[in-house]
């Protein structure tokens, strides 16, 4: 399959000296949805800015459609669509005038009502941008993304602001682009939205990327939990020896890689010994564990722990 985002060895070093970006390799096939996460200042906005040819890396290259988003920037540009985190239009112009205006800059743009319908705006193409909810103006940021009707999307935090209706929306729609053909790469602070949308993924964290796969590949690597509570008067140690479980009080927590097998045998012991196990939980890693794995590195790290 053909790369349509390719980032090697990129570095993105501010004026000052600080290195926010040390050193990315990655990439993105066509019709793709790929999400960037990471922590606070991990370095995702620096590198969308990257592709988005809006600067040029301190070192390494960035390819998006085969040309340097930077230095070929005519010949990228109309090719894709950029969603920023603030749009920041005119606020006194209606959604339908911000559309047309927009449309004035795009090359074979959408007919604007065409646009806005996608992302659930039909109905309020009279009302001022000043009067819209947060919500309404990431829709109207998207929409206008949407316009050229670009072959790379580059969504930063899509769904900031947006309540869990119109999330699923924006969900449903950026899925719809990605079977169309459209390559999306998004940034994203919801671990579920990257569980739920992305085909491969990467977190970043101080300018690197500490982890890359598919969502079920990045949580793999990370154990599974059952978590219960031992009646009174049954002491954790009388669990079988080969179940590695952490005790606290009567809560017990057991973490393995061999969830079938463990949960098995725990359920086969309780049976024979006639225990009941309160509040039984068990269940695979999530992409949350792994991220807070990775958060909970940095205080370490910050703590020189
Ligand atoms: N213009 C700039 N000059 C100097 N440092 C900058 C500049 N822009 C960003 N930084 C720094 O670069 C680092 C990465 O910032 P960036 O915005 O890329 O992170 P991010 O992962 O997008 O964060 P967030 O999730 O908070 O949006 C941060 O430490 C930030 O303070």
């Amino acid at each position: 399959m053909t790369n349509v985002i390719e980032a090697e060895d990129v570095r993105r070093t501010y004026a000052g000296g600080f290195e926010a970006v040390t050193g990315i390799t990655f990439s993105v096939a066509a019709g793709e949805i790929f999400a960037l996460l990471g922590t606070n200042g991990a370095g995702k906005t620096s590198t969308v800015e990257l592709l988005e040819g809006l600067a040029r890396p301190s070192a390494g290259t960035v390819r998006v459609l085969g040309h340097d988003p930077y230095a070929e920037r005519s010949a990228v540009r109309p090719r894709i669509g950029v969603m920023l985190q603030e749009g920041g239009f005119p606020s006194d112009l209606t959604v339908t005038e911000t559309v047309r205006m927009w449309a004035g800059c795009t090359t074979g743009a959408r007919p604007a009502g065409e646009a806005l319908e996608m992302v659930g705006l039909g109905g309020r193409s009279r009302v001022r941008v000043k009067q819209l909810s947060g919500g309404e103006k990431r829709r109207l940021d998207l929409a206008l993304a949407l316009l050229g009707r670009p072959e790379v999307l580059f969504l930063d935090e899509p769904s900031t602001g947006l309540d869990a209706e119109g999330r699923r929306d924006t969900w449903e729609l950026v899925r719809g682009l990605r079977d169309a053909g459209t390559t999306v790469l998004l940034t994203t602070h919801y671990l579920e939205e990257a569980e739920a949308l992305a085909d491969r993924l990467a977190i970043m964290h101080r300018g690197r990327i500490v982890t890359a796969g598919t969502p079920a590949e990045v949580t793999a690597e990370r154990p599974a939990r059952i978590r219960f509570s031992l009646p009174e008067g049954v002491p954790a140690g009388r669990l079988p020896l080969t179940l590695r479980a952490a005790a606290t009080g009567r809560r017990v927590e057991i973490r393995t890689h061999g969830l079938q097998d463990a949960l098995g045998e725990l359920l086969l012991w309780a049976r024979e010994t006639g225990v009941r196990l309160e509040g039984l939980d068990a269940r695979a890693a999530s992409l949350e564990e792994a991220f807070l794995e990775i958060a909970q590195d940095e205080r370490n790290e910050t703590v020189g722990v």
